[in-house]
């Protein structure tokens, strides 16, 4: 379980995180949506402890944020809204890369397997000439590397193609529902949105999200 409690997050004067609290289970595919600036990526940056919390608590089964950064880091996998990878690398060689830096061991054929699940089949090829939704998916290959138990994702999709924004979609509800994966995401799909979340989490005061949502029948809170 993921309890956030009373979280505030200001930039100087600018209030973008105003006393938010949720919970959320494991195995859920939570999505978290708003207008551009409404502080998703913020949320999402002290979620994967990459911005210091400031006020407010938050734990993730018996770990705290304020006193367990090391081992909250191995239970957490994030993608970040701009591509962070090795251009000059291939493939293989940010996937062994990533690997000796992570906690968690893994053969070269495990790597691979993991960028097929992504449909991702250049192995050997360099990334700088991958496509840009290629890339992506090498960056969520990546983000698995360690077996993460919750998966934080920043417009994944971003630039991806329907079928395979169709089909990394239906591999992160698989990781949720089969592999007990507690998966955050933001998207400006609404569409993929409705299609893969089992809640959704609306920041800001406009309210065009949650209606819209609410209209197809999700379940919305707003933060
Ligand atoms: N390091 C920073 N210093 C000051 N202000 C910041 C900083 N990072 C973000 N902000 C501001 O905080 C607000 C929230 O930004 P954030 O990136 O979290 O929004 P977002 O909902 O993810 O937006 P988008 O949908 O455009 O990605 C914005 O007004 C942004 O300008």
């Amino acid at each position: 379980m993921l309890k956030v409690d009373s979280l505030t997050k200001n930039y100087g004067s600018k209030q973008v995180v105003v006393d938010v609290s949720f919970e959320i289970s494991q195995g859920e595919v939570v999505g978290l949506v708003g207008e551009n600036g409404a502080g998703k990526s913020t949320l999402l940056n002290i979620l994967a402890t990459l911005i210091p919390l400031e006020e407010g608590s938050i734990n993730y089964n018996d770990l705290n944020y304020g006193a367990d950064h090391r081992k909250l880091r191995e239970k957490i996998g994030f993608v970040p809204q701009d591509i962070a990878v090795w251009e000059d690398f291939s493939v293989k060689e940010n996937m062994v890369f990533f690997e000796q830096l992570s906690w968690v061991k893994k053969s070269r054929k495990e790597l691979r397997q993991l960028c097929l699940d992504m449909k991702l089949d250049q192995w050997k090829e360099k990334t700088k000439s991958l496509s840009g939704g290629m890339k992506r998916k090498l960056n969520i290959a990546i983000s698995l590397i360690h077996d993460p138990d919750i998966l934080l994702l920043d417009e994944p999709t971003s630039g991806i193609d329907l079928k395979s924004r169709k089909e990394i979609g239906s591999y992160l509800y698989d990781l949720a529902k089969h592999n007990g994966k507690t998966i955050i995401y933001t998207s400006h799909d609404m569409e993929e949105i409705i299609s893969l979340c089992d809640r959704v989490y609306c920041i800001g005061k406009d309210p065009f999200y949650k209606e819209l949502l609410e209209k197809n029948g999700k379940s919305v809170q707003v933060l």
